[in-house]
């Protein structure tokens, strides 16, 4: 459940009337989500025809002092002709305003469906939108590092502690301390740089068939390696959902969409199984960090860290995937 800030309907109403919308026509919580607050909003629509928004109430995990890179950035894809929605500017030219001390954006809303058993056409069509994102976001001006990189992983996993992983599964400490040590010292930090989405799951991707219909929540996205967005998307989309089992046909599409826009350099295909292992890393981290320390009767759903230690044995036990 992601409605975390209850507003009420005045609230909402008065808010939709600062952005050229026409007036508020409903507002229902959407469930999906973990980290903000969503609604999708009705509203009569500027020239009297109705129209759809979402409209983001910004919780914790989101810095305020990063949504001029998140929505600049998802205007900047959109004015690109990527599947981004752009964000609805206030009358007074704001991406954002405040509401309850929190920041709140109305974003474009985008139809499309996110799909939980992908096809290879999808698979290939989702390597496609990743490549014209990194093309398309070249000449962003802003930009930011990413806090979610090897440093934040040492972080999140020392916080666990050994005794934490152990009480996850008796494996797990033997594989973070095997892998993260290894991993961080051939960590590569002269690969082609991007703005990189950093989170492209299946439910971050809304489809239309085969067609990539929505590219959504940019909170992750970031200035980082080009072919470490393609490891991450790559052990989001490739194994089934606990991670123990590998699709070699949705890599195969993946990878082959992602080059028909973008071919990967010598160096970047060089470096995929590593990059893998970081992603691997990156998702065990906050799920581990998020399993051991989200209080019991939380709204959050917790996910389970195993999915990605598993994809991270599989790509430390067969690099050749990547070949
Ligand atoms: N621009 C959009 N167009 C259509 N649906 C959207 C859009 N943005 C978000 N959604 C819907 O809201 C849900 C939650 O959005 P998301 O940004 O993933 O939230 P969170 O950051 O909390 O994970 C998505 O799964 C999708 O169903
Ligand atoms: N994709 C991450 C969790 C991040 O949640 P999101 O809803 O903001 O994409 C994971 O699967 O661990």
């Amino acid at each position: 459940m992601a409605v975390y800030t209850q507003l009420g309907a005045e609230e909402l109403g008065s808010l939709i009337g600062e952005f050229d919308v026409g007036t508020l026509r409903s507002a229902k919580g959407i469930a999906e989500g973990v980290s903000n607050s969503n609604w999708l909003i009705e509203t009569t629509g500027a020239q009297g025809h109705e129209q759809h928004f979402i409209l983001t109430v910004y919780e914790e995990r989101t810095e305020a002092r990063d949504l001029p890179f998140f929505l600049g950035l998802m205007d900047h894809l959109a004015d690109h002709g990527c599947p981004v929605p752009a964000t609805i500017h206030d009358r007074a030219g704001q991406a954002f305003r405040e509401v309850r001390g929190k920041a709140v954006a109305l974003i474009e809303f985008l139809p499309g469906v996110s799909v939980s058993a992908p096809t290879a056409g999808q698979a290939r069509a989702v390597g496609g939108a990743l490549a014209r994102i990194h093309l398309a976001g070249a000449d962003f001006t802003l930009e930011r590092a990413n806090g979610m990189g090897p440093a934040a992983w040492q972080d999140l996993l020392g916080g666990c502690g050994h005794d934490g992983l152990v009480s996850i599964d008796p494996a797990l400490a033997a594989i973070v301390e095997r892998e993260l040590p290894a991993v961080i010292a051939a960590w590569p930090e002269d690969l082609p740089r991007a703005v990189i989405h950093a989170d492209l799951f299946p439910d971050n991707v809304l489809m239309l068939g085969d067609e990539v219909s929505g590219l959504i929540d940019f909170y992750f996205a970031c200035t980082d390696l080009a072919a470490y967005d393609v490891a991450v998307t790559h052990a989001a989309w490739c194994f089934d959902a606990t991670g123990s089992r590998f699709d070699p046909v949705l890599s195969a599409a993946l990878l082959e969409g992602y080059q028909a826009v973008r071919p990967l350099s010598g160096a970047e295909q060089a470096a995929l199984p590593l990059l893998a292992r970081g992603a691997a890393l990156r998702f065990l981290a906050t799920r581990a960090y998020d399993w051991l320390n989200t209080p019991d009767g939380a709204l959050v759903t917790r996910k389970d860290p195993m999915a990605f230690a598993r994809r991270l044995e599989f790509y430390s036990a067969n690099p050749a995937v990547f070949a």
